[in-house]
């Protein structure tokens, strides 16, 4: 499939306007993706802030730009928060994105994200095991954090949660796809090692967060430029790595450094639909 060369456009528009704004993004994330995330998110131009107190939100939600839940390492209090956080984005009409975390590790985890669906999440990210068990409805065979599906076979079960949730959803994974229940784009970027450096799929969507903030009105664009932003980071961080630990720490360089040759020339989406 053909390469577009105006998506390369778009997405260094985004991530310019990303640098040149600074959105605060709100992220209630698990303990793991917490250092990744936040430095994810200041490599890209973001302002990130840890905040997951309920007793907190309702001074600092109105002032975020987005909000990003991530249900890696949930418990009861943190879920209250999650959805204090979410009802009152939506209210305000400010963009969130649901991180499912291992959806089928737990009756409770499944439950928990079914009714963060509801609260109306602008973008759902997963691998293709946590968008397939999502869309289901059901548990899945994969109990932990890790994908066992390609994101190509997560195509229909992407678009018909896109459809029943009205979010645009995104499966990571060798080609990422993204979908608003009709049109379907995959990403060609990023590199297999990617996997092997935890919390990174939990910061591609912290970032997600971040392009949704500066274009809310078209987040099925803002998701795929920043899936491809970030893939294309790991691609020139490959270059200089020599193994998962090196790949984290050239990764944040090269998002910092990403120019806009490079984000025209290698920006590599296509249309699937
Ligand atoms: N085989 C692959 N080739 C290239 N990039 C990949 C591959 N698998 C995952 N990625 C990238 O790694 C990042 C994390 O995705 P993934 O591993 O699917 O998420 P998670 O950590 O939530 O399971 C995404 O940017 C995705 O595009
Ligand atoms: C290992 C682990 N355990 C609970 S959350 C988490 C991090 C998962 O991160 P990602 O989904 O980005 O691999
Ligand atoms: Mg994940």
């Amino acid at each position: 499939m053909e390469r577009e060369t105006g998506r390369g456009q778009k997405a260094w528009k985004l991530l310019t306007e990303l640098r040149e704004r600074s959105p605060l993004i709100q992220c209630i994330t698990n303990f793991v993706s917490m250092d990744l995330m936040a430095n994810t998110l200041l490599a890209a131009g973001a302002s990130p802030a840890m905040l997951h107190s309920l007793q907190e939100i309702p001074d600092f939600t109105p002032h975020a730009h987005a909000l990003c839940i991530n249900v890696g390492t949930l418990s009861p209090d943190w879920l209250s928060s999650m959805k204090s956080a979410a009802s009152l984005a939506t209210q305000l009409g400010k963009p969130w994105v649901l991180d499912p975390v291992a959806v089928s590790a737990s009756d409770f985890r499944m439950k928990a994200c079914l009714e963060l669906i509801e609260l109306k999440p602008t973008v759902i990210r997963g691998n293709a095991s946590e968008i397939l068990a999502l869309s289901n409805a059901s548990m899945g065979p994969d109990k932990g954090v890790d994908s066992s599906h390609r994101s190509v076979d997560a195509v229909e079960a992407a678009k018909s949660l896109a459809q029943a949730s009205s979010a645009i959803v995104a499966v990571s994974g060798a080609v990422d796809i993204i979908t608003d229940g009709q049109q379907v784009v995959g990403v060609n970027n990023g590199v297999a090692m990617l996997q092997q450096i935890t919390a990174t799929g939990c910061a591609v969507t912290a970032l997600i967060a971040a392009f949704v903030a500066v274009d809310s009105l078209h987040a099925f664009e803002a998701t795929a430029s920043a899936l491809s932003i970030f893939g294309l980071a790991g691609e020139i961080g490959m270059d200089m790595a020599r193994g998962p630990a090196s790949l984290r720490m050239h990764l944040i360089d090269s998002l910092y450094g990403l120019d806009q040759a490079t984000v025209f020339s290698r920006v590599n989406i296509t249309n699937m639909s």
